[in-house]
């Protein structure tokens, strides 16, 4: 059955550069944390296990993803919660892949989605594979999307994943200064054009001379910032309701007016 509204915990942390065990050690007491307070789905951010160490990352990636699924599973079981597990590196055939998994409240995994436009600003074509398939997944039986970070930039997926019917669209990210406005403008506009809730995550800190600004934030299906983040580590929880989707779908039904005859 289709849930009607949805708690969601954003998990919005710092990660130490390459080092997976220390990030995995924060991640399992922030997602504890969270879930004390009540939720129903956490969202942790873009590469939360080795950030941007390319330069290594075919010795720090995670062989299947099993460390990370091991590690998910457990947690979304114990905690009686849904977890998307923001993105880590993940070793598939000697190819590293910027993949996220999704747990249902009984640790089962229910979707894989690696990021399909790799980021050439921070070098990801020369170390990172790109994955083929858009990311469609459900969420409580709610039709949902996600995307890693600079697949935000191109409208056409988000298009995608609300025609197949998303009514959120969930996004980890490592988004670095001095783009904040570009983060910010490009979420509220895919919310607005899509008439869908936008999630992001996105994480904190320094690496080098690139700093991530956080600044994660819930936009509602008319454009609203509903919560938004700091530059801090935080957890950031809000309640969506679906039926604003439909409310706003109803009153400007842009899908029923898109010329798909023409474009
Ligand atoms: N990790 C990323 O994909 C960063 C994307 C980004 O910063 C952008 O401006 O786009």
């Amino acid at each position: 059955m289709q849930v009607e509204k949805l708690r969601i915990a954003i998990i919005q942390m710092d990660i130490a550069f390459g080092d997976a065990r220390a990030n995995r050690e924060k991640a399992d007491r922030m997602i504890r944390q969270a879930a004390a307070t009540g939720t129903d789905l956490i969202l942790l951010p873009e590469l939360w296990t080795t950030a941007y160490d390319l330069t290594r990352i075919l010795e720090l990636a995670d062989n299947e993803g099993q460390e990370t699924k091991e590690q998910m599973s457990r947690l979304a079981k114990d905690l009686n919660v849904n977890i998307l597990a923001g993105s880590v590196a993940n070793k598939r055939e000697g190819r590293v892949y910027n993949t996220t998994f999704l747990f249902n409240r009984r640790g089962e995994p229910m979707f894989t989605y690696s990021k399909l436009h790799l980021f050439r600003l921070m070098d990801e074509e020369k170390y990172l594979a790109a994955g083929s398939e858009i990311g469609q997944i459900e969420v409580e039986g709610l039709p949902c999307g996600t995307m890693i970070c600079y697949d935000l930039r191109f409208p056409e997926l988000s298009r995608k994943l609300a025609l197949a019917g998303a009514k959120v669209l969930f996004i980890p990210a490592e988004w670095p200064h001095p783009r904040l406005h570009h983060w910010r403008t490009l979420q509220m506009a895919r919310a607005i054009e899509n008439q869908m809730f936008v999630v992001s995550c996105n994480r904190v800190g320094r690496a080098g001379d690139t700093e991530f600004f956080g600044h994660s934030m819930v936009v509602d299906p008319w454009g609203e910032i509903l919560c938004e983040a700091g530059e801090e580590e935080q957890i950031l929880h809000t309640e969506i309701d679906l039926k604003l989707a439909d409310t706003v779908r109803q009153r400007i039904p842009i899908f029923e007016d898109r010329r798909s005859d023409l474009y």
